[in-house]
């Protein structure tokens, strides 16, 4: 182990220790999620217990550090001390037609929440009104929000909001690119009369300074993701700094990166809102024999260990493990010494 590193605030495990400790998986998905029909990520099998290291294969190795600052927090130093048994989660429908969604919303035990994502490159806003009015045929009593991912500008954001509202919305996550549209959407809506709160969530987790939207009273909440923002202590130190109430939302992770935002939620000392963390439920694959899947609504707060026999069914290939092992090596060399 080194001394504590400045970028995560405990020490790190050797690279060779790490390589000898990680596999490479290749999950299925059931549905189309960021584009992806396969989530390809590395594990590693820890002092601690299992860790997840999954930055998406675009992301840079700069923006990846972090996310194994996350794993090694996970896999070496274990988390902070739970304060629920048990964390509400929403289920997640991504930008499929109206006629998909109750075969989506069938993979959920009764949920309570649901986010929509809204928004997706090519699509429509009918497209996008439709999905949600499938959803709430569905679900008529659910909490409902959308998830824009930054793919409005601030006037489109408020046209579409505006006609999405009435079928009553929670929030809506990220409706524009940047802070300051943000803001501007924000005050729009305001103006409007539209009380549709804002949430911050790639202005948090791909901002170089995480509190920035809270400074600049751009959202009425933040999204926290454990692997982007560092770790799950890293992620309690911004929910506590920003001032705002947080949702805690996946990467998109199999069970054990789950298992991680699951303890961030057991963590937080409040929990306003459903957590993003039932998208296992979208996977056909996982490493963990039992899956952190929602039921009733919500999750357990449990670690999750990879099986071996799973591991050995989606292993990944060998010229992808070669890619990921490159992955580590240059990762680990921005982790150890940061540019900041
Ligand atoms: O929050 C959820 O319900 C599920 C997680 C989720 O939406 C995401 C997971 C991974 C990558 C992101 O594009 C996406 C998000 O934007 O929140
Ligand atoms: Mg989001």
């Amino acid at each position: 182990m080194t001394t504590p590193q400045p970028e995560t605030g405990f020490p790190l495990p050797s690279l060779e220790e790490l390589q000898a400790a990680a596999r490479v998986v290749s999950l299925p998905m059931r549905v189309t999620f960021r584009g992806v029909l396969r989530r390809e990520l590395m594990l590693f099998e820890g002092p601690a217990g299992w860790a997840e290291f999954s930055p998406f294969l675009e992301y840079d190795d700069a923006e990846a550090a972090s996310w194994l600052g996350a794993a090694i927090e996970a896999g070496w130093h274990g988390f902070p001390a739970p304060l629920r048994t048990s964390v509400p989660v929403n289920a997640t429908v991504p930008a499929v037609g109206p006629e998909d969604v109750p075969a989506v919303l069938a993979r959920y035990d009764r949920p309570r929440t649901v986010k929509v994502k809204v928004a997706e490159a090519g699509q429509t806003a009918d497209e996008d009104v439709l999905r949600v009015a499938a959803v709430r045929d569905v679900l008529p009593d659910a909490a409902l929000r959308v998830d824009a991912n930054g793919g409005w500008d601030p006037d489109t954001a408020v046209g579409v909001l505006a006609r999405l509202a009435p079928f009553g919305l929670q929030y809506a996550e990220q409706p524009a690119p940047d802070i300051a549209g943000l803001r501007r959407v924000r005050q729009e809506l305001r103006r409007r009369g539209l009380a549709v709160p804002v949430a911050a969530d790639e202005s948090v987790r791909k901002e170089s300074d995480p509190l920035l939207v809270a400074r600049q009273d751009a959202a009425d909440l933040i999204v926290v993701k454990v692997q982007p923002l560092g770790g799950v202590r890293r992620a309690l130190k911004i929910v506590a700094e920003a001032g705002l109430p947080a949702v805690v939302s996946s990467a998109l992770d199999s069970s054990v990166g789950i298992s991680a935002g699951v303890a961030l939620a057991a963590a937080l000392p409040d929990l306003p809102y459903a957590c993003g963390l039932g998208t296992v439920a979208l996977m056909d694959g996982d490493v963990v024999r039992d899956r952190l899947v929602p039921v009733d609504g919500s999750l357990p707060v449990r670690a999750a260990a990879a099986d071996p026999e799973l591991l050995g069914r989606y292993r990944a290939a060998p010229d992808r493990e070669a890619w990921w092992a490159g992955r580590l090596s240059r990762t680990y060399r921005c982790l150890a010494t940061p540019q900041r």
